[in-house]
């Protein structure tokens, strides 16, 4: 089967710093990967590169056959790709609903002019969008919290809120910047059953940057190491934890 996620070759420098160079991976629909790597290794530069954040000086990325380099953020979005941040970028002056309307708004369109006339359409629009966030938010369990302000939710809870927000833009690829950063144990626990449930229940292929070593060892299929910008290895998550080059490279952290 060819991949979901396909990317060669993929650079960039800042300046004098190789920040990534020759990336690369496959990744099959429906895959759990993860992407690790010691602190600065060009980890996240990647997830910038991928949806276009940054113009790669060189590479190709591939989403389900279309080549997506050099496109914007927007377009990668609307081409399958959603991500959430190492630090939760949510519209924390918004409604808990109003965050997941916000991604919504990739599928459900109306014109300006008939939102601001109140058309018929805007209110048929709206009313769909309303009934389809709620959905998400029963999936997140968030469903009693859809009028609080998203700033007042704890921090568990605003993780579950910024996937069902980057879900609602129907992706194919959900990249998720570090998850469990900021978790206790028990909340990281529940965040792993909430990945699990997302690959199982929309069908989907996730690509996560993790340290927390359990949820990676637990969770993800696959592994890429990152080091200085480069990948030490990559393969099965079992024979890459195992591997004492990458065993070397954290404890040289
Ligand atoms: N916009 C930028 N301009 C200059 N240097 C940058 C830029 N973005 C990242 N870098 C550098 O690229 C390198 C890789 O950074 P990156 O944030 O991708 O690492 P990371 O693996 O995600 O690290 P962490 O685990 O600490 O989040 C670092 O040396 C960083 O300082």
């Amino acid at each position: 089967m060819a991949a979901l996620l396909e990317v060669k070759n993929l650079g960039i420098s800042f300046g004098g710093l190789r920040a990534v160079d020759d990336f690369e991976v496959s990744i099959k629909k429906g895959q759990l990967y993860g992407l690790i790597g010691p602190n600065g290794a060009g980890k996240t530069t990647v997830f910038n590169l991928l949806t276009g954040v940054y113009k790669p000086s060189e590479g190709i990325i591939t989403l389900d056959g279309v080549n997506i380099t050099g496109l914007k953020t927007i377009e990668i979005n609307k081409a399958g790709i959603a991500r959430t941040f190492q630090n939760i970028r949510l519209f924390k002056e918004l409604s808990v609903i109003d965050n997941v309307k916000a991604g919504l708004h990739n599928h459900y369109k109306y014109a300006t002019i008939e939102g601001i006339l109140r058309l018929p359409n805007y209110f048929k629009m709206e009313k769909a969008m309303t009934e389809k966030a709620m959905e998400l938010l029963k999936v997140f369990e968030l469903e009693k919290e859809a009028d609080y302000l998203a700033a007042n939710l704890p921090y568990g809870k605003q993780r579950k809120l910024e996937i069902a927000r980057a879900l609602a833009t129907e992706p194919k690829l959900l990249l998720l910047d570090e998850p469990a950063a900021g978790m206790n144990p028990n909340e990281t626990m529940e965040l792993m059953d909430t990945i699990r449930f997302v690959r199982d229940s929309f069908d989907m292929t996730i690509l996560l940057i993790e340290h927390d070593m359990k949820l990676v060892s637990g969770i993800c299929e696959e592994l890429t190491v990152l080091n200085f910008g480069r990948i030490l290895t990559q393969g099965a998550t079992g024979t890459v934890l195992n591997d004492p080059q990458v065993i070397t490279a954290y404890l040289g952290e």
